[in-house]
């Protein structure tokens, strides 16, 4: 099981502290959302909690059932889906699931296929990403994070683009991420987000303007 601790964290670009003193546990089975106005560091916090940008003050421990994680095997522990993190456009849905699995790998029994079926691409398999609409796009991003066996999932803005039957695909799975119907173990799921609908299911709401 992970564990996320965050102890006094704190960014700042140039001048300015975007938060402070953040002091959270995260762990497997919950899932968290950050809620607040635009340019308020719900990314910014996101991507500190995920390891891939450095905190100003203070310090981020992983742990793994109850042992500490080196920083540089964090990476393994999480999939993230986000606006900024954009996919190879070059390669067809088949070789971008073949090569992502490479490195994060899906969560057992499941085929390059298989995802593409869940993503409800079938039809496109063979269509080199550029091609694809922006709604199959943030589809295809939701569906690396959700299907791979990484214990830890940071979704931010996870609706955008997405259409209703997107919008209704994604609530089916996310739900299965925190209570999965197959026997494996429940994920640590961490939202950013400003729209209600996509984070109805999540008991813990963090509004981030509270470390300003
Ligand atoms: N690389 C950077 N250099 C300087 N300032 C930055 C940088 N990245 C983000 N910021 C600033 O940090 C603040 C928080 O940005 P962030 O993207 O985390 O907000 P957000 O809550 O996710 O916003 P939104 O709802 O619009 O996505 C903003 O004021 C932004 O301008």
């Amino acid at each position: 099981m992970v564990t996320i601790r965050a102890e006094q964290i704190g960014k700042k670009y140039r001048k300015e502290w975007i938060f402070r003193r953040v002091d959270l546990t995260l762990s497997a089975g919950n899932s968290y959302t950050f809620v607040g106005p635009n340019g308020s560091g719900k990314s910014t916090l996101l991507q500190l909690l995920a390891g891939s940008l450095p905190s100003t003050e203070g310090k981020l421990v992983y742990e793994q059932n109850g042992r500490p994680l080196e920083p540089d095997d964090w990476f393994r522990q999480i999939c993230i889906a986000a606006p900024y993190l954009e996919l190879v456009e070059e390669l067809t849905l088949d070789e971008l699931l073949t090569f992502h699995q490479t490195f994060k790998p899906f969560s057992a029994g499941l085929t390059p296929a298989m995802v593409a079926d869940r993503l409800l691409l079938t039809h496109a398999r063979h269509k080199e990403i550029k091609y694809f609409s922006s709604g199959m796009k943030q589809r295809v991003k939701l569906g690396l994070a959700f299907f791979a066996e990484a214990p830890v999932v940071i979704l931010d803005e996870p609706t955008s683009n997405l259409d209703r039957q997107g919008a209704a695909w994604y609530q089916e799975q996310v739900r299965q991420l925190i209570e999965p119907a197959d026997g494996r173990p429940p994920r640590l799921l961490l939202i950013g987000s400003n729209q209600p609908d996509e984070y109805d299911f999540c008991p813990n709401v963090l509004d981030v303007t509270r470390w300003k």
